[in-house]
C-alpha cells in the first residue's frame, strides 16, 4: 500500500487563490491529491444545461493544469460521486477527504453518506466553508434564529464582517505544499484519461464567457476599474454596467472573501452597492441552508396551494420570446441564444410569467436552471420566489411589474430591444416598447400582438393570491 495522502474533493472552488479548502488540506500534513467528479444526478435541474456544463468542463481542465504546476494531480472522474470518491480514497490510501461546504440539499445529504462510508474505513471527512464570505450560521438574529428579511440580515452581516472577518483568511501556504508534495506517491500521479462530454452526459457547446480562474481575475480587474459607477448603470441592460462575475463566483473561480475584502476597501457609492449584491448572494445561500424545502415549495406556507393556470402553450411562447411584449421577448431570446440575462430583465420576465401568465414560478425556475450560464440553486430559487411574491420578502405578492413601463424606464431608447429583436430594429423609441399601440401605421414583420392584456391579468393574479 502506498503512503497516505489527503484527498481534496473540488466542486465549486476551482481556483488556487484564497482557497480555504486547499489550505485546510495542507494543515493535515500529508501530500495532497485533488479530485473532481462530474455527476449529473447531484444537480438534476442543471443536467440539461449544456452551456454551463461546457463552461465547467473547460474550467476544470484549466484548473487541472494550474494544479499540476503546483505538483497537485487532479483526478477527473464521472458517475456516482459516493462510489467514485470512496473507491478513489481506497485506491490512493487517502487518510482524509476534505471538501468545501455546499448548501445544496442533495450535496448536504451526499456529504452525510460520504462521512459514514469514509468513517467506516477509518478515514476522516472534513467540510470547510469556502463558497461564501460568512458561513451559514455566522449571521443570526439575537435570538439565534436565521434572518428572513434582507435589510436586517444585511445590517447584521456588515457588523459581523467588520468585527470578525474583515482581515480575511490566512493565505495558502505554498512553501508547505511544495514540501508535502515531495512525498507524493507515484500511484496518485497516474491520472486516468479525462472523460469525454458524451460519457459525462452532455453535448459540448459554445458559451459566452472565457472559462477559468485567470479569465475570472481579468474580468474582475476590468470591473473594479468601473465600479464607481455601478449604482448608476446596473439597472440598464443595454449598458455593460454589471460585473458579469456570477458564473465565476458560482463555480468558485473567484473567492467571495477576496472580492468582499477588495470591495470593502473602496469607499464610493458604486462599491457599496456592489457589496450589497454580494450580501444578497449570501442571504439566499443561508436561506437555502436553513430552509431546504424551498427547493420544492414556496417559502411562505400560505402560498403552497396557489391555483396556477399553467397553460403549456403560453409557457412555450414565454420560453421562445413570443409574448408580444418586446422587453420580455428580447430577454427570453437572449437567454435561449447564449445563457445570459441581465438582473433587471430576470425580474421582468419572471414577474411576467407568474403575474401575467399565471404560470407556477417553479416552471420558470427550471427553465432558467436549464439555460443560465451562472445558474445557482440558492440564487435562482430565492430570486424566483422574490419575483413571485412567495419568498422571504418584505413586499408581498401585489408588487406587479408593468412590462411596458419597465421597458420605458430601463431601456429608454430601445437599444436593448433592437439588439435582440431584429424585426423591431427599425422602430423608434416612442413605439418600440408597445408596438401594438401604433396599430397599422407600422410594419412589425410578423412580430406577434401581445398574448395577454396586462391589466386584465394583473387583476386575475391578485385574485389568485387573495384566494390562497
Ligand atoms: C429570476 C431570477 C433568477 C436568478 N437566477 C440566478 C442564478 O441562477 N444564479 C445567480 O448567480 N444569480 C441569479 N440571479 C441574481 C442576479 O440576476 C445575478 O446574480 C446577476 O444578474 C449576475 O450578473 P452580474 O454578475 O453581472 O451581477 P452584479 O450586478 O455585478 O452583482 C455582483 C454579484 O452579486 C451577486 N448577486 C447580484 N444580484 C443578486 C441577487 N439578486 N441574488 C443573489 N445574488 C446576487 C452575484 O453573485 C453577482 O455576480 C437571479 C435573479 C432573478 C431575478
Amino acid at each position: 500500500m502506498s503512503a497516505p495522502i489527503t484527498l481534496v474533493w473540488f466542486r465549486n472552488d476551482l481556483r488556487l487563490e484564497d482557497n480555504t479548502v486547499l489550505q485546510s488540506a495542507l494543515t493535515l500534513g500529508l501530500p495532497v491529491v485533488g479530485v473532481f467528479v462530474f455527476d449529473n444526478a447531484v444537480e438534476p435541474h442543471a443536467a440539461a444545461n449544456h452551456r454551463r456544463q461546457s463552461f465547467i468542463y473547460d474550467s476544470v481542465l484549466k484548473f487541472q493544469t494550474a494544479l499540476s504546476q503546483k505538483n497537485i494531480p487532479l483526478w477527473i472522474l464521472h458517475g456516482d460521486t459516493l462510489r467514485q470518491l470512496t473507491e478513489l480514497a481506497g485506491k490512493l490510501n487517502a487518510a482524509h477527504l476534505v471538501s468545501g461546504e455546499d448548501y445544496h440539499p442533495n450535496i448536504t445529504a451526499l456529504g452525510e453518506r460520504l462521512w459514514h462510508a469514509l468513517n467506516h474505513s477509518n478515514r476522516t471527512y472534513t467540510r470547510i466553508s469556502d463558497h461564501v464570505v460568512l458561513p451559514k450560521a455566522a449571521v443570526m438574529t439575537p435570538q439565534g434564529r436565521p434572518y428572513h428579511a434582507f435589510s436586517h440580515y444585511k445590517k447584521s452581516w456588515l457588523q459581523t464582517y467588520a468585527q470578525r472577518y474583515r482581515n480575511g483568511q490566512p493565505r495558502t501556504d505554498w512553501h508547505t505544499l511544495a514540501e508535502l508534495q515531495k512525498r507524493l506517491p507515484e500511484t496518485a500521479t497516474q491520472l486516468p484519461p479525462v472523460p469525454m462530454p458524451s460519457e459525462i452526459g452532455f453535448q459540448y457547446c459554445n458559451y459566452p464567457l472565457p472559462a477559468g480562474e485567470a479569465a475570472a481575475q481579468k474580468q474582475l480587474d476590468h470591473f473594479i476599474g468601473q465600479i464607481s459607477s455601478y449604482h448608476l448603470t446596473r439597472d440598464f441592460p443595454a449598458k455593460k454596467g454589471t460585473s458579469q462575475l456570477a458564473a465565476y463566483l458560482n463555480q468558485g473561480m473567484l473567492s467571495a472573501r477576496s472580492l468582499a475584502h477588495r470591495v470593502a476597501s473602496i469607499s464610493n457609492e458604486g462599491a457599496e452597492k456592489w457589496l450589497e449584491e454580494l450580501i444578497w448572494r449570501e442571504f439566499y445561500q443561508q436561506i437555502l441552508y436553513h430552509n431546504p424545502d424551498v427547493v420544492h415549495q414556496s417559502f411562505r406556507p400560505e402560498y403552497h396551494h396557489l391555483h396556477w393556470e399553467n397553460r403549456e402553450d403560453w409557457f412555450e411562447r414565454w420560453k421562445n420570446g413570443e409574448t408580444g411584449y418586446p422587453i420580455v421577448d428580447a430577454a427570453m431570446r437572449q437567454l435561449k441564444a447564449c445563457g445570459m440575462m441581465h438582473n433587471r430583465l430576470r425580474m421582468i420576465t419572471a414577474g411576467f410569467l407568474v403575474k401575467d401568465l399565471l404560470i407556477d414560478w417553479r416552471l420558470g425556475e427550471a427553465w432558467f436552471a436549464e439555460q443560465l450560464l451562472d445558474y445557482d440553486l440558492a440564487a435562482n430559487n430565492g430570486n424566483w420566489q422574490w419575483s413571485a411574491g412567495t419568498g422571504c420578502d418584505a413586499q408581498p405578492y401585489f408588487r406587479i411589474f408593468n412590462p411596458v413601463l419597465q421597458s420605458q424606464k430601463f431601456d429608454p431608447d430601445g437599444l436593448y430591444i433592437r439588439r435582440h429583436l431584429p424585426e423591431l430594429a427599425h422602430l423608434g423609441k416612442d413605439v418600440i416598447h408597445a408596438p401594438w399601440l401604433a396599430k397599422d401605421s407600422i410594419d412589425t414583420h410578423g412580430y406577434p400582438a401581445p398574448m395577454v392584456d396586462h391589466r386584465t391579468q394583473r387583476e386575475k393574479a391578485l385574485a389568485m393570491f387573495k384566494l390562497s
